[in-house]
């Protein structure tokens, strides 16, 4: 029998939970239809793991470093099978959490199976899941994105990983090979590297972090070799070979990199080719990426896109906020949620989870010199952290803090606050984003001393016109 459905979810990623009961506490009856596990690459393999494996490899570090603080340790050794099994714990208590949030939601079915379209019946939308036909009025598309592998001469006669493949390992490698030098390849490079591998970063770019300003991407690399990691920028793979323990890369000019593990960590791949979405006439960009409006409707009516999916965003917060942007334009009642209509109006605010960490939101250096040079008015400000005394106090000294405001709105722009802290300190600059006041209200509140935070309002007194170049 096919069940008729008011909504479908297709793909339970970091929007989907939280649309689902909301939708199922307005009344509605919705089907989640998820092909592999509750939570997605976020909870499953994504940053889960990664920061509760990140925090293993900063006790190593820090316990490393134990003399510089005055303390005296024993020898440093890993359990890397106590690491991953912490890692894995934390993993299945917040998919099990999750689950039991939405078994126990009246009106909300989980439907275990890959989804598809299989066409209309009349207004309705008909689908299956596996074994499992359905209808539904609505659908919402939040199915995410894989790890992309590059074509690579030889990559078929070797083992090679990705993420899921990556955090599965239960025994620490010898020496891990990573090819890409981006968020996932410097987070898990530092952390492997913590935990007491031999690492080598291979990035195509010819910097790391290529999407961040020059003096960001030098400060990374600067803590990444005091750590001992090895970072080949400017690479390109002429070919991969087996070896006797492991894989050898080979360069065009002949050298060669060993290692006893070659991980992926460049980009990914939009989860919609097995969606069938030509059968009602959805448009991808041409790498599967959903074509969405800013209230994320896609050009059939009825079928939305939220997260990864809809390339308006890479984050786990970016697609739960996608799912607060389908609430608000779908409530009338929530006129006062306006700024959450329009996926157009918010800026990108992450975090690299590196240590330190990288925090930013909105436009960066060059971002603000581009616009300067078409003629805007800006103010910049910048600080070394280790300028700022609770940094050196904390002995952690690497890092900046660079705040960019409109010169005739006083509106902030953007800020970078990459050091101790910088993941939630950066909140404090897009919280006050999403107010849009004047910088200046800023500079009239207290701060807490010794914080980097309380650093905001001096350097908000430094800015300066940037000049045109
Ligand atoms: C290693 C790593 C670390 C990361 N760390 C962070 C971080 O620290 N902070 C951060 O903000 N972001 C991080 N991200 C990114 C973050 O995981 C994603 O942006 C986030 O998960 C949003 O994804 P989503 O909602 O689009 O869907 P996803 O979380 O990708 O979930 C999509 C779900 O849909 C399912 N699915 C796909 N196709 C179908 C189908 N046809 N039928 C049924 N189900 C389907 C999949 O099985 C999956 O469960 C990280 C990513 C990786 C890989
Ligand atoms: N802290 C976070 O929020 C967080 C953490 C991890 C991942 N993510 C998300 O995951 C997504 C994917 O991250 P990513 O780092 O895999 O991808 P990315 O697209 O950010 O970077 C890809 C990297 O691979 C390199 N590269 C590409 N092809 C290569 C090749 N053939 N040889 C060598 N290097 C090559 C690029 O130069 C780049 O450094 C990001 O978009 C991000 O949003 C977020």
């Amino acid at each position: 029998m096919t069940k008729h459905y008011d909504t479908a979810i297709i793909g339970s990623g970091q929007a989907a939970p939280a649309l689902a009961v909301a939708l199922a506490r307005r009344g509605e009856c919705v089907a989640l239809i998820e092909g592999a596990q509750l939570g997605g690459s976020c909870v499953n393999a994504g940053c889960t793991p990664t920061k509760t494996l990140r925090k293993s490899a900063r006790v190593a570090h820090m316990a490393r470093r134990a003399g510089d603080f005055g303390v005296q340790t024993g020898e440093i050794t890993v359990d890397f099978g106590a690491a991953m099994a912490r890692m894995r714990e934390r993993v299945d208590t917040a998919r099990r959490g999750l689950t039991a949030w939405l078994k126990r939601t009246k009106n909300v079915d989980i439907i275990e199976g890959w989804g598809a379209f299989e066409g209309r019946d009349g207004e309705k939308f008909v689908l299956t899941a596996g074994e499992t036909r359905l209808t539904a009025d609505k659908v919402y598309i939040n199915t995410g994105t894989r790890a992309f592998t590059p074509t690579v001469r030889g990559l078929d006669t070797i083992p090679h990983l990705d993420n899921v493949g990556l955090l599965a390992l239960t025994e620490l490698p010898r020496h891990l090979i990573i090819v890409g030098g981006s968020y996932i390849g410097l987070e898990m490079g530092q952390i492997f590297r913590r935990l007491g591998a031999e690492v080598t970063i291979i990035n195509s770019a010819p910097r790391l972090a290529m999407r961040e300003d020059a003096d960001v991407s030098k400060i990374i690399q600067g803590f990444l070799d005091d750590e001992g990691v090895t970072v080949v920028n400017n690479a390109s793979i002429a070919k991969v070979e087996p070896t006797r323990d492991g894989v050898s890369l080979i360069m065009p000019d002949g050298f060669s990199f060993q290692g006893s593990h070659l991980f992926f960590a460049t980009g990914r791949s939009a989860n919609s080719e097995t969606l069938n979405l030509n059968s009602v006439g959805v448009y991808t960009d041409e790498r599967g990426f959903i074509r969405t409006n800013a209230q994320l409707a896609t050009n059939v009516p009825g079928i939305w896109a939220l997260g990864d999916i809809n390339a308006r965003g890479a984050f786990t917060h970016t697609s739960y906020h996608d799912h607060e942007i389908i609430l608000a334009n779908s409530d009338e009642n929530a006129g006062q949620l306006h700024q959450w209509k329009d996926a157009d109006q918010r800026p990108t605010t992450y975090a690299m989870f590196t240590d330190p960490p990288l925090g930013r939101v909105g436009m960066s250096l060059a971002d603000a010199q581009d616009a300067a040079n078409d003629g805007r008015s800006i103010l910049l400000a910048d600080m070394a952290m280790s300028d700022i005394s609770r940094a050196k106090e904390e002995g952690e000294t690497a890092g900046l803090i660079r705040l960019i405001v409109d010169g005739e709105t006083e509106q902030f722009l953007g800020a970078t606050v990459f050091g101790i802290a910088g993941d939630e300190i950066i909140s404090v600059l897009s919280n006050y984003m999403a107010t849009g006041a004047s910088y200046r209200f800023m500079q009239q509140a207290l701060p807490v001393h010794p914080t980097v935070a309380e650093l905001l309002p001096t350097l908000l007194a430094n800015l300066k016109p940037l000049a045109a170049k």
